[in-house]
Protein backbone atom coordinates (compact mmCIF):
# COMPACT_ATOMS: atom_id res chain seq x y z
CA UNK A 1 0.00 0.00 0.00
CA UNK A 2 1.39 3.04 -0.80
CA UNK A 3 1.22 4.99 2.20
CA UNK A 4 1.36 8.65 0.72
CA UNK A 5 -2.40 8.55 -0.21
CA UNK A 6 -3.10 8.19 3.65
CA UNK A 7 -4.55 10.54 6.01
CA UNK A 8 -5.92 12.83 2.31
CA UNK A 9 -9.61 13.63 2.70
CA UNK A 10 -11.46 16.14 0.21
CA UNK A 11 -8.89 18.40 1.62
CA UNK A 12 -6.19 17.31 -0.33
CA UNK A 13 -8.23 15.74 -3.56
CA UNK A 14 -6.84 17.40 -6.24
CA UNK A 15 -4.97 20.36 -4.54
CA UNK A 16 -2.17 22.15 -4.90
CA UNK A 17 1.08 21.41 -3.19
CA UNK A 18 1.24 22.35 0.54
CA UNK A 19 4.79 23.68 0.74
CA UNK A 20 6.75 24.27 -2.43
CA UNK A 21 10.46 25.93 -1.77
CA UNK A 22 12.29 27.07 -4.95
CA UNK A 23 16.13 27.59 -4.97
CA UNK A 24 15.49 28.71 -1.21
CA UNK A 25 18.84 30.57 0.36
CA UNK A 26 18.69 31.90 3.54
CA UNK A 27 21.32 33.41 6.14
CA UNK A 28 20.91 35.53 9.50
CA UNK A 29 22.13 38.66 8.58
CA UNK A 30 25.73 38.82 7.03
CA UNK A 31 26.56 35.65 8.69
CA UNK A 32 27.48 32.34 6.38
CA UNK A 33 24.38 31.41 4.48
CA UNK A 34 22.37 28.80 6.78
CA UNK A 35 20.39 27.46 3.70
CA UNK A 36 21.60 26.87 0.04
CA UNK A 37 19.17 26.18 -3.00
CA UNK A 38 16.99 24.41 -0.94
CA UNK A 39 13.94 23.04 -3.20
CA UNK A 40 10.98 20.91 -1.83
CA UNK A 41 7.48 20.16 -2.82
CA UNK A 42 5.64 18.90 0.18
CA UNK A 43 1.86 17.33 -1.79
CA UNK A 44 -0.92 18.03 0.46
CA UNK A 45 -1.61 15.45 3.27
CA UNK A 46 1.39 14.50 2.92
CA UNK A 47 3.54 13.64 6.54
CA UNK A 48 7.11 14.64 6.08
CA UNK A 49 9.85 14.71 8.43
CA UNK A 50 13.11 16.58 7.99
CA UNK A 51 16.17 15.34 9.88
CA UNK A 52 19.92 16.17 9.77
CA UNK A 53 23.16 17.10 11.81
CA UNK A 54 22.64 19.64 14.94
CA UNK A 55 22.39 23.17 13.74
CA UNK A 56 22.44 22.40 9.68
CA UNK A 57 19.16 24.76 9.61
CA UNK A 58 15.94 22.33 10.26
CA UNK A 59 14.37 24.57 12.95
CA UNK A 60 15.72 27.75 9.93
CA UNK A 61 13.68 25.57 7.27
CA UNK A 62 10.58 25.48 9.53
CA UNK A 63 10.30 29.09 10.03
CA UNK A 64 10.73 30.17 6.47
CA UNK A 65 7.84 28.00 5.44
CA UNK A 66 5.51 29.67 8.62
CA UNK A 67 6.84 33.03 6.86
CA UNK A 68 8.26 33.86 10.40
CA UNK A 69 11.85 34.38 8.15
CA UNK A 70 11.91 36.00 4.67
CA UNK A 71 14.27 33.47 2.40
CA UNK A 72 17.74 35.24 1.44
CA UNK A 73 16.96 33.64 -2.13
CA UNK A 74 14.36 31.99 -4.01
CA UNK A 75 10.46 31.45 -3.12
CA UNK A 76 8.45 30.05 -0.52
CA UNK A 77 4.72 29.22 -1.03
CA UNK A 78 2.16 27.47 0.61
CA UNK A 79 -0.61 26.61 -0.44
CA UNK A 80 -0.03 28.24 -4.49
CA UNK A 81 0.81 31.04 -2.27
CA UNK A 82 3.48 33.21 -1.16
CA UNK A 83 3.93 32.56 2.72
CA UNK A 84 3.21 35.78 4.17
CA UNK A 85 -0.18 36.52 2.70
CA UNK A 86 -1.80 33.37 4.83
CA UNK A 87 -0.09 32.15 8.21
CA UNK A 88 -3.67 31.44 9.41
CA UNK A 89 -3.34 28.25 7.14
CA UNK A 90 0.03 27.52 9.56
CA UNK A 91 -0.24 25.13 12.68
CA UNK A 92 3.72 25.44 15.11
CA UNK A 93 4.07 23.02 17.85
CA UNK A 94 6.98 24.09 19.46
CA UNK A 95 9.65 22.19 21.15
CA UNK A 96 8.94 24.37 24.36
CA UNK A 97 5.89 24.18 26.44
CA UNK A 98 4.12 27.09 25.29
CA UNK A 99 0.92 26.35 27.37
CA UNK A 100 -0.10 29.40 29.65
CA UNK A 101 0.77 28.53 33.23
CA UNK A 102 -2.52 30.27 34.46
CA UNK A 103 -4.61 28.73 32.35
CA UNK A 104 -6.12 25.40 32.74
CA UNK A 105 -5.61 22.97 29.88
CA UNK A 106 -8.92 23.68 28.95
CA UNK A 107 -8.89 27.21 28.36
CA UNK A 108 -5.11 26.89 26.99
CA UNK A 109 -6.83 24.73 24.13
CA UNK A 110 -9.76 27.36 23.89
CA UNK A 111 -7.52 30.07 23.17
CA UNK A 112 -7.51 29.99 19.48
CA UNK A 113 -10.95 30.02 19.54
CA UNK A 114 -11.00 32.62 21.60
CA UNK A 115 -9.05 34.57 19.79
CA UNK A 116 -11.06 34.05 16.41
CA UNK A 117 -14.29 35.15 18.05
CA UNK A 118 -15.60 31.76 19.17
CA UNK A 119 -18.40 32.60 21.94
CA UNK A 120 -17.38 30.81 25.22
CA UNK A 121 -19.54 27.92 25.47
CA UNK A 122 -18.63 27.11 22.46
CA UNK A 123 -15.19 26.98 22.17
CA UNK A 124 -15.06 25.79 25.59
CA UNK A 125 -17.24 22.40 24.38
CA UNK A 126 -14.54 22.56 21.30
CA UNK A 127 -11.36 22.23 23.86
CA UNK A 128 -13.51 19.47 25.51
CA UNK A 129 -13.50 17.59 22.70
CA UNK A 130 -10.18 18.01 21.45
CA UNK A 131 -8.42 17.39 24.78
CA UNK A 132 -10.50 14.00 24.40
CA UNK A 133 -8.90 13.52 21.51
CA UNK A 134 -5.49 13.05 22.39
CA UNK A 135 -6.20 10.91 25.87
CA UNK A 136 -6.93 13.98 28.27
CA UNK A 137 -10.50 13.78 29.06
CA UNK A 138 -10.68 14.22 32.96
CA UNK A 139 -7.63 17.16 33.03
CA UNK A 140 -10.03 19.72 31.35
CA UNK A 141 -9.48 21.94 35.17
CA UNK A 142 -5.49 21.18 35.66
CA UNK A 143 -3.02 23.72 35.28
CA UNK A 144 0.18 23.04 32.93
CA UNK A 145 2.47 22.86 36.20
CA UNK A 146 -0.33 19.54 37.48
CA UNK A 147 0.55 17.24 34.76
CA UNK A 148 3.13 15.29 33.09
CA UNK A 149 5.23 16.93 30.35
CA UNK A 150 4.20 14.29 27.86
CA UNK A 151 0.28 15.34 28.91
CA UNK A 152 1.83 18.96 28.02
CA UNK A 153 2.86 18.11 24.95
CA UNK A 154 -0.83 16.43 24.38
CA UNK A 155 -2.76 19.70 24.93
CA UNK A 156 0.04 22.04 23.16
CA UNK A 157 -0.87 19.26 19.94
CA UNK A 158 -4.72 19.94 20.54
CA UNK A 159 -4.12 23.69 21.28
CA UNK A 160 -2.39 24.04 17.77
CA UNK A 161 -4.57 21.51 16.24
CA UNK A 162 -8.07 22.83 17.01
CA UNK A 163 -7.77 26.02 14.67
CA UNK A 164 -7.06 23.58 12.02
CA UNK A 165 -4.53 24.78 10.12
CA UNK A 166 -3.76 23.21 6.58
CA UNK A 167 -0.38 22.76 7.63
CA UNK A 168 1.29 22.04 10.79
CA UNK A 169 4.98 22.48 11.42
CA UNK A 170 6.13 20.53 14.26
CA UNK A 171 9.83 21.41 15.72
CA UNK A 172 10.73 18.52 17.63
CA UNK A 173 7.94 18.24 19.60
CA UNK A 174 8.63 15.31 21.72
CA UNK A 175 12.21 16.03 22.34
CA UNK A 176 11.78 17.04 25.74
CA UNK A 177 9.86 13.24 27.09
CA UNK A 178 11.30 9.71 27.25
CA UNK A 179 10.99 7.45 24.52
CA UNK A 180 8.52 5.60 25.94
CA UNK A 181 5.78 8.84 26.15
CA UNK A 182 7.33 9.81 22.56
CA UNK A 183 6.26 6.47 21.09
CA UNK A 184 2.53 7.06 22.61
CA UNK A 185 2.32 10.67 21.16
CA UNK A 186 3.48 9.68 17.82
CA UNK A 187 0.77 7.31 17.84
CA UNK A 188 -1.55 10.18 19.13
CA UNK A 189 -0.51 12.17 16.30
CA UNK A 190 -0.79 9.87 14.00
CA UNK A 191 -4.18 9.30 14.73
CA UNK A 192 -4.87 12.82 14.15
CA UNK A 193 -3.39 13.26 11.33
CA UNK A 194 -5.05 10.12 9.72
CA UNK A 195 -8.75 11.83 10.32
CA UNK A 196 -7.47 15.22 9.32
CA UNK A 197 -5.87 15.10 5.81
CA UNK A 198 -3.49 17.85 7.26
CA UNK A 199 -0.33 18.30 5.91
CA UNK A 200 2.50 18.07 8.86
CA UNK A 201 6.06 18.83 8.49
CA UNK A 202 8.11 17.68 11.38
CA UNK A 203 11.58 18.31 12.29
CA UNK A 204 13.08 15.65 14.72
CA UNK A 205 16.78 14.36 15.63
CA UNK A 206 15.31 10.87 15.75
CA UNK A 207 15.73 9.06 12.54
CA UNK A 208 13.47 6.32 13.47
CA UNK A 209 11.06 8.11 14.60
CA UNK A 210 10.85 9.81 11.40
CA UNK A 211 10.66 7.11 9.33
CA UNK A 212 8.17 5.47 11.81
CA UNK A 213 5.57 8.65 11.36
CA UNK A 214 6.63 9.89 7.68
CA UNK A 215 5.63 9.43 4.08
CA UNK A 216 8.45 10.75 3.44
CA UNK A 217 11.64 11.58 5.34
CA UNK A 218 13.85 14.92 4.19
CA UNK A 219 17.56 14.62 4.31
CA UNK A 220 19.53 17.72 4.78
CA UNK A 221 23.65 18.03 4.56
CA UNK A 222 26.01 19.12 6.69
CA UNK A 223 25.77 22.91 7.19
CA UNK A 224 27.17 26.15 6.70
CA UNK A 225 24.83 26.29 3.28
CA UNK A 226 22.82 23.09 3.71
CA UNK A 227 21.36 21.71 1.26
CA UNK A 228 18.78 18.77 0.18
CA UNK A 229 20.78 15.54 -0.02
CA UNK A 230 17.99 12.82 0.47
CA UNK A 231 14.87 12.18 -0.22
CA UNK A 232 13.08 8.87 1.06
CA UNK A 233 9.62 7.74 0.61
CA UNK A 234 8.63 5.35 3.64
CA UNK A 235 6.38 2.97 1.86
CA UNK A 236 5.60 1.07 5.38
CA UNK A 237 1.39 0.55 5.32
CA UNK A 238 -1.14 2.46 7.45
CA UNK A 239 -2.60 2.72 10.03
CA UNK A 240 0.72 2.16 12.14
CA UNK A 241 0.99 1.52 15.51
CA UNK A 242 4.65 3.14 16.49
CA UNK A 243 4.84 0.27 19.44
CA UNK A 244 5.01 -2.35 16.79
CA UNK A 245 6.51 -0.78 13.89
CA UNK A 246 10.60 -0.65 15.18
CA UNK A 247 11.23 -4.52 15.41
CA UNK A 248 9.62 -4.73 11.49
CA UNK A 249 12.61 -5.63 8.89
CA UNK A 250 10.87 -3.08 5.92
CA UNK A 251 11.09 -0.42 9.04
CA UNK A 252 14.27 -1.06 9.65
CA UNK A 253 16.07 -1.35 5.99
CA UNK A 254 14.20 2.31 5.45
CA UNK A 255 16.66 3.38 8.83
CA UNK A 256 19.09 2.33 7.18
CA UNK A 257 18.72 3.75 4.00
CA UNK A 258 18.41 7.01 5.45
CA UNK A 259 21.56 6.27 7.78
CA UNK A 260 23.41 5.57 5.01
CA UNK A 261 23.27 9.42 3.51
CA UNK A 262 22.31 11.44 7.33
CA UNK A 263 25.87 8.96 8.31
CA UNK A 264 27.94 11.60 6.15
CA UNK A 265 26.65 14.48 6.93
CA UNK A 266 27.07 14.05 10.77
CA UNK A 267 30.43 12.87 10.42
CA UNK A 268 31.14 16.38 8.60
CA UNK A 269 29.55 18.13 10.92
CA UNK A 270 31.72 16.60 13.59
CA UNK A 271 34.42 16.63 11.63
CA UNK A 272 35.56 13.12 10.98
CA UNK A 273 36.56 11.68 7.60
CA UNK A 274 34.01 10.84 5.31
CA UNK A 275 34.15 7.05 4.05
N1 LIG B 1 18.62 33.99 15.45
C1 LIG B 1 19.77 33.55 14.94
N2 LIG B 1 20.75 34.41 14.64
C2 LIG B 1 21.93 33.99 14.12
N3 LIG B 1 22.20 32.70 13.85
C3 LIG B 1 21.26 31.80 14.14
C4 LIG B 1 20.00 32.17 14.69
N4 LIG B 1 19.25 31.05 14.86
C5 LIG B 1 20.01 30.03 14.44
N5 LIG B 1 21.20 30.47 14.00
C6 LIG B 1 22.29 29.66 13.43
O1 LIG B 1 21.79 29.12 12.21
C7 LIG B 1 22.23 27.77 12.05
C8 LIG B 1 21.02 26.86 11.87
O2 LIG B 1 20.27 26.89 13.07
P1 LIG B 1 18.94 26.03 13.22
O3 LIG B 1 18.44 26.24 14.60
O4 LIG B 1 18.03 26.35 12.10
O5 LIG B 1 19.51 24.56 13.02
P2 LIG B 1 18.87 23.18 13.49
O6 LIG B 1 19.25 22.19 12.44
O7 LIG B 1 17.43 23.34 13.76
O8 LIG B 1 19.67 22.93 14.83
P3 LIG B 1 19.41 21.83 15.97
O9 LIG B 1 19.40 20.50 15.29
O10 LIG B 1 20.61 21.96 16.86
O11 LIG B 1 18.13 22.17 16.65
C9 LIG B 1 23.08 27.44 13.28
O12 LIG B 1 24.43 27.63 12.93
C10 LIG B 1 22.64 28.46 14.29
O13 LIG B 1 23.70 28.76 15.16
Amino acid sequence: MDTAACGSTARTAGARPAVVLGGVGFSYGSARPVLDDVNLTVPPGRFVSIVGPSGCGKSSLLHLIAGLAAPTTGTVELLGRPVNAQRHEIGYVFQQDVLLPWRTLEQNVALGPQLAGTRRAARLREAREWLARVGLAGFEDSYPHQVSGGMRRRAAIAQTWITGPDVLLMDEPFSAVDVQMRTLLGNALLGLWGESGQTVVFVTHDLEEAVSLSDEVIVLSSGPASTVVGRFPVLLERPRDLLDIRTRPAFREVCDRVWQTLRDEVAATYGEARR
